[in-house]
């Protein structure tokens, strides 16, 4: 088949070269200037662990244009822009309307429209009225949700757990699934609606599984109990499943966040209260505020102490940064007057990051630079750097009291206390706080 991609983001890009790996003429349409020419030029213009290997074996049947209307004829036209928060957590859909836009007055006659981006339900109903039915050139519209994650894009491209279409015309579904016909992936053929709330309703359970286990965490702080062996022990009931139990302080990135909000804001436009929602959003919220409040005791206050926060990008393999933990502590560190020095192996932070991390808050090339004379270092990120760093340097380097809060739960708790440090984590207590906690508990009556 003929495929067009618009927008070579993390979906589009993986998608595009996926399809042109299954033999499929694949054009892209990319309006960033930069990422268009990184692009011409055969490299991939962000990081994603074996992207480019995998570009390079597919680029001669692939082409790069720099907008929709620029698109050769094409069987389908897949839809991968961005779809942000607005101001109050509704979807932000300019891209998508501009995208849908331009290929319904470009496009030729019979060509499907798939959306891979994440659209609130009802927008593909919306899209259908407002450009491809006015087009009057029988344009179909199909919902076609990603379930990739970023870092393990290439293999979860090649590996689905599902495909789903949603389509109003069997015969446009069919010619969606198709595409994905080689995957040898489950297949659910639903409604355009219900397609789109599959994906809203995945991310957040997902979501909601990582709040859960954040609030069980914390209240195994309180009791004396260890996360890590709880969460193991929920997970080996397979109706529960142990995937997502990872407490620490709280999802980020581009997708958990913005569509929770925008789920939360859908059901509210439609007159619900969706409470379980609302909390899990409030929980991951406070999940990073409890890191600067227990650095605020531990260290007698934060104006004027020297914190060193240890990743940017909201997850390990990854250099994506939007709304990650680390870079939102950094700045509530800096906001409470700590002099804030940030590392990151990887992550890529637009100038407008950079300029978020604030005043009191700096990002430095090494780890050794971030934690020469800290007082308390912040490990925000899990990644392996980090697991395997010389933590009995990291303490010659630091100051006293020589606190860390492991934000990940990626560290030997035991073992950074007998180097010397106060160790904090997320549901898990070592040395001498456990047994204080545990005795704390035996003391106190029943309730
Ligand atoms: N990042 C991820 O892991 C996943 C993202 N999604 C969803 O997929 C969509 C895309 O996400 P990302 O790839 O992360 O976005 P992104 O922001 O990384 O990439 C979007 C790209 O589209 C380009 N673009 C925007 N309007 C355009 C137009 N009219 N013509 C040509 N190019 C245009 C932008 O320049 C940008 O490069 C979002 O709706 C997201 O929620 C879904 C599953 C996974
Ligand atoms: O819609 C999307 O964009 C994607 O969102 C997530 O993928 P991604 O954001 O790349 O990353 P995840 O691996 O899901 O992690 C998200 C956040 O949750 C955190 N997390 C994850 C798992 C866990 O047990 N605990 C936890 O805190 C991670 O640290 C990270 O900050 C979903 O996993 C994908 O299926 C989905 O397609």
């Amino acid at each position: 088949m003929h495929v067009g991609v618009v927008g070579a983001g993390y979906v589009g890009l993986v998608a595009a070269v996926g399809l042109a790996a299954a033999g499929h003429d694949t054009a892209v349409a990319e309006a960033d200037p930069a990422k268009l020419a990184a692009l011409r030029e055969g490299r991939v213009p962000f990081y994603e662990p074996g992207l480019q290997e995998w570009l390079d074996s597919v680029a001669a049947r692939m082409t790069f244009v720099e907008s929709a209307g620029s698109l050769p004829p094409c069987d389908v036209v897949l839809i991968a822009v961005g779809t942000p928060s607005g101001p109050s957590g509704q979807t932000d859909l300019t891209q998508v309307r501009q995208a849908v836009r331009e290929v319904a007055a470009t496009a030729r006659p019979g060509t499907v429209v798939a959306m891979k981006s994440t659209v609130p339900p009802g927008t593909g109903l919306e899209l259908v009225r407002a450009y491809l039915e006015p087009a009057g050139r029988d344009l179909a519209y199909v919902s076609n949700p990603e379930f990739l994650r970023e870092g393990k894009a290439v293999d979860d491209w090649l590996h689905p757990d599902r495909v789903v279409v949603g389509a109003a015309e069997p015969g446009a579904g069919e010619r969606v699934a198709e595409l994905y016909r080689h995957l040898g992936a489950p297949l659910l053929m639903t409604d355009i609606t219900s397609a789109e709330m599959v994906k809203y309703a995945s991310n957040a359970l997902l979501a909601t599984k990582i709040s859960f286990i954040n609030e069980i965490a914390n209240v195994c702080e309180l009791v004396g109990a260890h996360i890590d062996d709880v969460a193991r022990g929920v997970g080996m009931d397979p109706r529960l499943g142990s995937h997502f139990l990872q407490a620490g302080i709280g999802y980020g990135g581009s997708c958990f966040p913005k569509d929770t909000r925008a789920l939360d804001f859908t059901a509210a436009l439609n007159g619900y209260s969706f409470e379980l929602l609302t909390a899990v959003i409030e929980v991951n919220r406070r999940q990073r505020i409890r890191v600067v409040q227990r650095l605020h005791e531990a260290l007698g206050g934060l104006a004027g102490r020297s914190v060193a926060v240890l990743g940017l990008s909201f997850k390990p393999g990854t250099d994506d940064t939007r709304e990650s933990p680390g870079v939102e502590i950094a700045r509530m560190l800096a906001g409470a007057g700590a002099e804030v020095r940030a590392y990151d192996p990887v992550a890529r932070l637009s100038q407008e990051a950079e300029q978020v991390l604030g005043p009191g808050a700096r990002r430095t090339a090494t780890l050794a630079e971030a934690v020469a004379g800290a007082q308390a270092v912040v490990v925000a990120t899990e990644w392996q750097e980090f697991r395997e760093a010389d933590w009995a340097a990291v303490r010659r380097a630091m100051e006293r009291p020589w606190v860390i809060f492991d934000g990940r739960n990626c560290l030997d708790g035991e073992a950074m206390e007998s180097l010397g440090f106060t160790y904090f984590a997320v549901g898990r207590q070592v040395g001498r706080r456990r047994q204080a906690a545990v005795a704390a508990r035996a003391g106190r009556p029943c309730e």
